[in-house]
């Protein structure tokens, strides 16, 4: 009997049509995990306001990202899964899925029925678990494979921010930019999360301030301190000094507070400090996709220049990165 595995990314719309981009928006944001609200101001925020609103602005934003292979988000997890396959051969079958759109979850898992697996693991391709992305992925798998009549043997991967190919792939990546220019700040962005959802998981009464920055088993599954701890390894291994260093969060939707700092202030407060040539990280997501290469790498680019700042540059991100592969494959062994 085969292994499986499933690796999960968040999804994207199946075209950067306003159609599309609306089908996938209120797909998304329905998801009581990511806008964590009751179900009736959610579907009016969402069906009223969001979709119809954002929507048209949203698919302009695809249409810049589209490539002819489609949404970089997707391709690239194509491109991972077939050589994870590759390198793990034929006692293993390796499949793709997308929480929201396609191909979904429950098609991947019908696939490894299909393919007679006795045992799947589950790589939600986020390094840092959030209720509304890794929790996300594990409900609607365990929701699924609920319904069999045999459920298989589930091994989940929740996190993997201090894994070392992960982080070695992003140094290297950073390293071959270090080589060309001589940047004199270094930020790292990462998607962020509504305040509340940090306080819901309860993680040892997180403070939503310094107390992030250290990190251990007591506060493991804290989005903020993963994230803070993704940072301290990434600039550890880099040589960077602590002053260097900025961690920040980006992406805020709605009035709600969101966990800060964010993005946005930090770059200007960079720029107002004389800081010329920044480098970007963008250690939240593991390919290119809207939040990376147009918000970080584009949107907060002209806004540190506008600001004063000479040069911005964003570290690519993982996509089919040989490390990364070896990263990925070595997860899904079980
Ligand atoms: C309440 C809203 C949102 C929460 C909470 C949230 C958490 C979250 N999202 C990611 C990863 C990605 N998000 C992406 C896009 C995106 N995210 C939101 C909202 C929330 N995300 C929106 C509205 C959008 C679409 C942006 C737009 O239409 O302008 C993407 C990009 C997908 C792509 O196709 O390129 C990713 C990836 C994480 C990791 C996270 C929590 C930690
Ligand atoms: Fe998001
Ligand atoms: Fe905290």
């Amino acid at each position: 009997m085969k292994k499986g595995v499933l690796l999960v990314n968040l999804g994207t719309p199946d075209s950067p049509g306003t159609g599309d981009v609306r089908k996938y928006l209120r797909e998304f944001l329905m998801d009581g995990r990511v806008i964590d609200i009751p179900y009736i101001p959610r579907w009016l925020l969402v069906n009223l306001i969001i979709a119809p609103f954002r929507g048209p602005k949203s698919a302009k934003e695809y249409q810049k990202l589209w490539e002819d292979r489609g949404s970089p988000l997707k391709f690239y997890g194509e491109d991972l899964q077939a050589a994870v396959q590759d390198q793990l051969g034929s006692e293993y079958k390796v499949v793709l899925a997308m929480r929201y759109q396609s191909p979904s979850i429950e098609a991947g898992l019908q696939e490894l029925k299909s393919a007679k697996v006795n045992s799947i693991k589950v790589i939600p391709l986020f390094p840092q678990y959030a209720s509304a992305t890794t929790g996300s992925v594990i409900e609607e798998v365990m929701r699924n494979v609920g319904q069999w009549q045999v459920i298989p043997k589930l091994e989940i991967v929740d996190q993997f921010v201090d894994n070392d190919l992960f982080l070695d792939t992003f140094v290297e990546n950073a390293q071959e930019m270090m080589k060309e220019h001589d940047y004199d700040h270094f930020l790292f962005s990462y998607h962020g999360l509504p305040e509340r959802q940090i306080y819901k998981a309860g993680i040892s009464k997180c403070q939503l301030g310094s107390c992030c920055e250290h990190y251990g088993e007591a506060n493991k599954y804290c989005y903020r301190a993963q994230c803070f701890e993704t940072t301290r390894l990434l600039a550890d291994r880099l040589g960077l000094k602590k002053e260097q260093v900025t961690t920040a969060f980006q992406s805020r939707l709605g009035k709600d507070p969101w966990i800060q700092p964010y993005t946005e202030d930090k770059l200007k407060e960079l720029a107002e400090q004389g800081h010329k040539k920044v480098l970007a990280f963008s250690p939240a997501f593991v390919a290119d996709c809207l939040e990376t290469t147009l918000e970080v790498g584009e949107t907060y680019q002209e806004e540190f220049i506008e600001a004063g700042g000479e040069r911005w540059d964003l570290v690519p991100s993982l996509n089919t990165e040989q490390k990364w592969i070896e990263c990925v494959t070595e997860m899904s062994r079980h």
